[in-house]
């Protein structure tokens, strides 16, 4: 990678500014990045990680190869509609946009060319994201490549369709919120055993690091995991009784269905009001 353009230096930009400067995958000042208005932004971006801010089109995507899309989804059609005289054939676009797809992508720009759409989580933030990625027909293997590598810099990759990214939304994408709403009712239930808040605090987050540690390391199922936990007529049982009567894992499959399902709303929502600029051929 010589250059990365990055439109858009919120959060979801700057975890992977952070990922790729730490790993040293570029020189800083070859990454570029715009945004619209916010100049602290561009300072903290600037003196943080050394990368290069501009406002102007035409430094920040002349001799790109990768242009890396993370703005709001309001924002798409104006962006790809500032963007679209800059895209060469060569040039991958990157798009971390939830819900945009590639054909409405195109459709604005008026053009066919090569788009990775790309669903990471919060967790790029600290390296730990579980990215999806999605590549149109337009792009070559060895761009798919540099996506990858990039992403690899902020956690871990795997490749679906496009049409599995909604899934991925409702799994992985929102996926941080469901484990933050867990620990938040055991942080609730640790008050109500008489707990103090703090000890309760590194108590919980020793038990899902361990727990994600013996997912990773071990051979065993999660089943089997669960079960050598439980002890006949134990504690470990009783409690997941409870769970079982207040129906815990349907609810939990009902969650990531609906977080499917919205995300299918939301991107055909989207796509409808895209195609009212997409240029007729
Ligand atoms: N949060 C999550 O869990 C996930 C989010 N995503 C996706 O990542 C994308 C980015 O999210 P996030 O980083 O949180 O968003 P932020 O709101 O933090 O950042 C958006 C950025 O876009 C800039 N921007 C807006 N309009 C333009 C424009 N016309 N030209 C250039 N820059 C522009 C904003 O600039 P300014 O501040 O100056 O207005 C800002 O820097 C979203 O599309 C979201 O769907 C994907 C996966 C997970
Ligand atoms: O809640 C949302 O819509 C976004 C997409 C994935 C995570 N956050």
């Amino acid at each position: 990678m010589k250059k990365i353009a990055f439109i858009g230096a919120g959060s979801m930009a700057e975890a992977i500014i952070s990922g790729l400067v730490t790993q040293r995958v570029i020189q800083p000042a070859n990454i570029f990045v715009t945004n619209k208005r916010n100049d602290d932004r561009f300072n903290y971006l600037a003196e943080q990680y050394g990368v290069t801010t501009t406002r102007s089109l035409q430094p920040l995507l002349q001799d790109a190869d990768l242009v890396v899309l993370a703005v709001k989804p309001k924002d798409i059609l104006e962006t790809m509609q500032s963007i679209k005289g800059y895209i060469r054939e060569e040039m991958l676009l990157l798009s971390v946009v939830a819900g945009v797809h590639t054909s409405s992508l195109e459709g604005i720009a008026n053009k066919q060319f090569s788009i990775v759409r790309a669903m990471p989580n919060t967790s790029a933030t600290v390296g730990k994201s579980a990215t999806a990625l999605a590549a149109n027909g337009h792009t070559k293997e060895s761009q798919l490549q540099t996506a990858i590598t990039l992403f690899e810099t902020v956690g871990t990759v795997a490749i679906v369709e496009e049409n599995q990214l909604d899934a991925v939304t409702g799994l992985s994408g929102s996926g941080p919120a469901y484990i933050y709403y867990l620990v938040e009712a055991l942080e609730r239930s640790a008050e109500t055993i008489g707990l103090d808040s703090q000890t309760a605090k590194q108590l919980i987050l020793q038990t899902l690091l361990g727990a994600a540690d013996m997912l990773q390391k071990s051979p065993k199922t999660p089943a089997v995991l669960r079960k050598e936990v439980t002890s006949p007529g134990g504690t470990t049982e009783a409690g997941l009784k409870e769970l079982q009567a207040h129906q815990v894992q349907e609810a939990f499959i009902a969650c990531v269905q609906e977080a499917t399902e919205q995300s299918k709303r939301m991107g055909d929502q989207i796509s409808k009001e895209l195609a009212k600029y997409v240029v007729p051929q």
